[in-house]
């Protein structure tokens, strides 16, 4: 495809955005509409906190296993009540722009999908400034690697992202598998309000701790890399869903609608999801909610009922 169509090309609407547009765009709490930025940001801590802390004063849980040699390198795996031989597994990566969250407050869905049989593992991952966005992509592949290598028998992994997370999910399409020895049995991605072309972000404050360059957000950017070659599905039947909240930002519908295009001409079984009603943050913290949309299309995913 032609590098200077579409969303990373010189035709991009955000090129055309004074640096104060390009910051309100790429500000996802100054879109929240039932309450103030500040109040939205406390409330998604709050709520993360308390269902993580719900998460962990019941069920099989195992805390912090490493899944490399870093400090930094742990996830907490959330098992079922039902002991079953071959579970379906969904691996979590928090938001927060690749410098704030942790999985320690990020286990929003971890109580609605267990109680349905689903193992959910929250990957920690090394945030900016002591991370960069190669070490992180590095950690997060390993992670799910190390699902499928204490796991083989597993009945498919979900992979589930939120923001920077969602990129990182997504960066996952393009993992080389074969270097790590391991290829995982992935079964589909839900990408929840993501950012898929990192280069807008460059010229915004929120670069300052990331210190991204040009070549750094390109090599990091899965929209980049579709449009430069289309890479084939490993697995056709691995199912991608790009999922937007209706009061996201316009870049972020932007980028979310033109990550789905791009999956689609790449011949990706991928769909595109505009949830109604919910801002960046409350797309989120409605999964600890059983009968949330979010929750049972993941569940349905999972299980394979639509
Ligand atoms: N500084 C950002 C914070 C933010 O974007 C964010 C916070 C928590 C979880 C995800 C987020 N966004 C993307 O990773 C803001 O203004 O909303």
């Amino acid at each position: 495809m032609d590098v200077l169509g579409g969303g990373g090309g010189r035709g991009a609407p955000w090129r055309k955005m004074s640096k104060e547009e390009l910051e309100n765009q790429y500000s996802p709490s100054r879109w929240v509409v039932r309450r103030g930025a500040e109040e939205a940001m406390r409330t998604y801590s709050q709520i993360g906190d308390e269902a993580t802390k719900k998460a962990r004063a019941t069920g099989r849980i195992l805390l912090d296993v490493p899944y490399g040699d870093g400090e930094g390198e742990k996830m907490d795996i959330y098992f079922p009540e039902e002991v079953s031989e071959a579970l379906p597994f969904l691996v979590f990566f928090h938001g927060g722009y690749w410098q704030s969250g942790s999985k320690d407050t990020s286990a929003f869905m971890v109580s609605p999908l267990t109680a349905q049989g689903v193992a959910v593992v929250i990957v920690a991952y090394d945030i900016a400034p002591k991370g960069t966005l190669d070490k992180m992509v590095d950690q997060v592949t390993r992670s799910v690697a190390s699902v499928q290598k204490q796991y083989p028998g597993n009945r498919g992994i979900h992979l589930c992202g939120h923001s920077a997370g969602a990129h990182l999910a997504a960066m996952m399409l393009l993992a080389n598998w074969t270097k790590l020895g391991v290829t995982p049995n992935l079964k589909g991605l839900f990408l929840v309000s993501g950012i898929y072309d990192l280069e807008p972000v460059m010229h915004t404050s929120e670069n300052a701790p990331l210190l991204v360059t040009l070549e750094d957000a390109r090599r990091n950017s899965p929209q980049w890399h579709l449009e430069m070659a289309p890479a084939q599905p490993a697995d056709p039947g691995c199912r991608v869903l790009v999922i937007v909240g209706q009061h996201d930002s316009p870049e972020f519908h932007r980028q979310s609608r033109e990550f789905y295009e791009a999956l689609r001409r790449g011949s990706w079984e991928a769909s595109f999801e505009e949830l109604r009603d919910v801002d960046h943050f409350e797309i989120l913290w409605n999964l600890t909610q059983k009968d949330y949309v979010l929750t049972q299309i993941i569940l349905k995913t999972i299980f394979q009922e639509s």
